[in-house]
């Protein structure tokens, strides 16, 4: 491969992450008003084997025409469908189409999610060249890491985006906690770690049952952010390439840490498209700690 060819691939990736940053902030408007009338199981199950919403399916399939039919995008893959779709040739691009959808009948946040890999699917972390998610709460903002660093937007209700933070960064103290799983199922490393984090006057609990939601007040506030190992379920519940990976990336672009409980997510690998991983972000030295209960 000659020096050209580099530029140029690194160029027509660039090109693609713009494109696909774009289809998702303009296609955020548009999920969200079709959200009212979707809030009931559809048919289906994922292949995590979980019920899926009609909004689930909604959202899937209105981001698979939409990013699938760019230039620059190789493959479609999503949470919701069992297998990658080959769309042309490019970047791969894994979807959470909906994420916290169980949010939708209380009316509670949820978010998409995107994460864009230079490589075949089931990615390595390392693989990743930019992640991105839309928060859909009182107002709709999208968050991309790329390049080391995390833009914040404000998406209107006429798909126009604008910027609202560049370099967005955890702040240094941090103050908010929330951890999901059920509590009889944690284990003994995260419970110590747990009830130390529950103990800090300086930290506060919550939690809004959507991993976007959850992560974005990491980022507001600073603090740490868990879906941890369970007794029941060693690998918890979130998927790396769709959730892990990306959220990973983008709290580490934003100068947190990322963990699987033993190392980054991004050194995470697994040959599974839909894969799980326990999720532990947030400020390095919570992960830091929380990553020396799981080493004794
Ligand atoms: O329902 P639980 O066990 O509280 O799980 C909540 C977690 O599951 C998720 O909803 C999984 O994401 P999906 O809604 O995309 O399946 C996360 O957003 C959230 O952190
Ligand atoms: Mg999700
Ligand atoms: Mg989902």
């Amino acid at each position: 491969m000659t020096d050209t060819d580099t530029t140029d691939q690194v160029e027509s990736i660039a090109a693609a992450i713009d494109a696909v940053v774009d289809v998702v902030a303009r296609a955020a408007p548009e999920i969200r008003s079709g959200l009212p009338g979707r809030r009931v199981a559809a048919e289906g199950q994922n292949p995590s084997g979980e019920t899926q919403m009609a909004a689930d399916v909604f959202a899937d399939d209105l981001l698979c025409e939409r990013l699938g039919a760019l230039d620059g995008v190789g493959t479609y893959a999503s949470e919701e469908r069992e297998t990658a779709v080959d769309v042309g040739s490019g970047v791969s691009v894994c979807v959470d189409p909906l994420d916290g959808s169980s949010n939708l009948e209380p009316n509670a946040a949820m978010g998409t999610i995107v994460a864009v890999y230079d490589g075949p699917l089931p990615a390595a972390g390392r693989d990743i060249r930019a992640a991105a998610y839309v928060l859909y709460g009182p107002i709709t903002t999208m968050a991309v890491a790329r390049e080391g660093s995390v833009t914040e937007y404000v998406i209107h209700e006429d798909a126009d985006y604008d910027v609202l933070t560049e370099d967005v960064r955890l702040p240094d103290d941090p103050t908010v906690y929330g951890f999901g799983g059920r509590v009889p199922h944690w284990v003994e490393p995260f419970e110590a770690f747990a009830a130390d984090v529950e103990s800090d006057p300086s930290l506060k609990l919550r939690y809004g049952g959507a991993m976007i939601g959850d992560v974005n007040q990491v980022l507001t506030y600073g603090g740490i952010f868990a879906y941890p190992t369970l007794s029941n379920a060693p690998e918890g519940k979130l998927r790396l390439q769709f959730e892990g990976y990306p959220v990973g990336y983008i709290v580490e672009a934003a100068g947190g840490a990322s963990s699987n409980g033993r190392r980054s997510l991004l050194d995470v690998e697994k040959d599974d498209l839909h894969a799980r991983t326990p999720v532990y972000v947030g400020n390095q030295e919570l992960i830091d700690d929380l990553e020396s209960r799981f080493a004794e």
